[in-house]
């Protein structure tokens, strides 16, 4: 069966060459930004695309260069892949170029919204935007996330109490930090035990968004089950029962706008994939790159030991806040985890034109765009751009630790790394992100040596990439290891 999936994709690909090729005869170079050819009104290409999205951009960038404009049926979309050009997509006035596209499609992909979209989508933006920003932001997250090192440390441990047998990386390294990140978030009343639905319908997303789903029911039956929960999570929080800052603002928001228990059972699924889809991704690749790079998985470690011992122990660290993990002391760490998003991220920026306008570039260009037509950032192009980033395909652990270290600044500032949006829609979880991410690696790290599963392999396979990956690079693969105790007497 396997093989027979195998020739199928050698075959496919293959297909796609030849008619990459076939396709670049009819190739006009003179107009800016080029054309992809089509022989079918653009379905050849739509059909390429969904096949394999992440394949199909990457051989246009190679072909067309930096900005092209290809029809994918009936959509028309400007490929923007140079980090410049992204830049000002990000900065764009969303009179010009409407960020809300995506959040159309989240509504209905994630929590199957097909009715009132316009309602929940402005108590959304107009709500639960400003609440996130306010309770995420580099000044009051210390207080939101107050419990959440004490609390991921506690969920490791009940995870990692059976050493005889292998673990799931993506478990282990997602789990925690979904249960953690929850109950931190919207309070001890939230339905720990949705973790399994959550995945289901995650990995769902990328088919759903293609609208390919072969295995329709299995995720269909999570949301139900997820967005049961939630309702009856949302029943129980009477606001004024609710003694958490954050939950209480969803709550009152809620209540305010005569939300319905569905309909906000629906908006705190979508939020919630908001919060850990990404983050997910990228707490399991920082430890899969990591465990491939045994050199930087040496420096990491010693320098989240060393902290551990100016703290006097794990717990007195997992006390602090991200202010004090925002240090210089966490150098290496904060760029491990940067680098992460640097290789993770693969789109971002996606906008359509309310009206005909030129966009303008750094170097005096203009693209001119037409109304009705859609701009999509492909990051994943613009980080593999070996001119901005030295060696673009590798882990390069320290890459973003060279540079003076500035509080409350992300350590990728003044470089065009994009894997967190930028302008005016910037990611307002970036701070919250960072700082799980490091703390699922100073436990993991301080605590645990790892050792593939398989009893004589010979190192660390990185997980393939997911071809039809959105957002952020998902993985195709799990990777089990053996975990073992570095000294008995850390309890575990
Ligand atoms: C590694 C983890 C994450 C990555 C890579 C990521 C990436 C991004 C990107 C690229 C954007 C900009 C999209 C665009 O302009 O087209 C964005 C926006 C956003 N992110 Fe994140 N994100 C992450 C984690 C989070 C978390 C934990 C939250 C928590 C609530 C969050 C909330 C948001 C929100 C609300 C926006 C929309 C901002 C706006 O439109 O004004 N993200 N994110």
């Amino acid at each position: 069966m396997s093989s027979f999936i195998l020739a199928g994709a050698y075959i496919l690909r293959k297909l796609a060459d030849i008619t990459a090729n076939i396709y670049s005869y009819f190739f006009d170079a003179s107009s800016f930004p080029p054309q992809v050819p089509s022989l079918l009104a653009g379905y050849d290409n739509g059909l390429l695309y969904a096949l394999n999205p992440c394949a199909f951009l990457s051989r246009c960038q190679q072909q067309y260069g930096p900005v092209y404009r290809v029809s994918l049926g009936s959509w028309w979309l400007v490929i923007v892949s140079s980090g410049d050009v992204i830049s000002s997509v990000f900065s764009a006035s969303s009179q010009l170029l409407r960020n809300d596209i995506m959040h159309r499609e989240m509504f209905y992909v994630v929590a199957g919204v097909k009715t009132n979209y316009a309602h929940l989508h402005e108590v959304m933006i107009r709500d639960l935007y400003p609440l996130v920003d306010r309770s995420l932001s580099p000044r009051s997250l210390g207080q939101t996330t107050q419990t959440f090192g004490p609390m991921l440390l506690s969920r490791i441990k009940n995870l990692t109490r059976d050493h005889s047998k292998p673990i799931s990386l993506m478990q282990l390294t997602n789990e925690p930090l979904y249960t953690a990140t929850n109950l931190v978030l919207l309070g001890s009343a939230f339905p720990t035990d949705t973790y399994k639905d959550f995945q289901t319908l995650n990995k769902s997303v990328p088919y759903r968004f293609g609208r390919t789903l072969l295995h329709y029911w299995p995720s269909y039956a999570a949301r139900m089950r997820l967005l049961k929960s939630l309702r009856n999570y949302l029943q129980q929080g009477e606001v004024n029962d609710c003694d958490d800052k954050f939950s209480r603002g969803f709550m009152e928001a809620f209540k305010d706008n005569n939300i319905q228990s569905l309909e906000g059972a629906q908006l705190v699924l979508n939020f919630l994939w908001g919060v850990h889809s990404n983050t997910m991704s990228n707490s399991f690749f920082s430890l899969s790159f990591l465990l491939g790079d045994p050199n930087g998985f040496a420096r990491v470690r010693a320098e989240i030991d060393s902290a551990v011992k100016k703290f006097g122990s794990l717990e007195a660290l997992l006390q602090a806040g991200p202010d004090e993990l925002d240090d210089p002391s966490f150098k290496l760490l904060t760029s491990a985890v940067m680098e992460t998003m640097r290789l993770t991220g693969l789109h971002a920026g996606i906008r359509q034109a309310d009206c005909d306008f030129d966009l303008k570039l750094k170097d005096g260009k203009m693209i001119s765009i037409k109304k009705g037509e859609y701009v999509f950032g492909d990051v994943h192009a613009a980080h593999m751009d070996g001119t901005v980033f030295s060696d673009p395909k590798t882990f390069v652990v320290d890459r973003f630790a060279q540079q003076p270290y500035r509080k409350k600044h992300l350590q990728t500032d003044g470089s065009l790394f994009h894997s967190l949006g930028g302008g005016r829609h910037a990611c307002k979880g970036r701070w919250l992100a960072v700082y799980e991410i490091k703390v699922v690696l100073i436990i993991l790290l301080h605590l645990f040596d790892f050792n593939p599963a398989e009893e004589n392999s010979a190192g660390w396979c990185q997980p393939r990439v997911h071809p039809r990956s959105i957002g952020v690079v998902h993985t195709e693969d799990d990777i089990f290891v053996r975990l073992s105790p570095r000294q008995a007497k850390k309890g575990l």
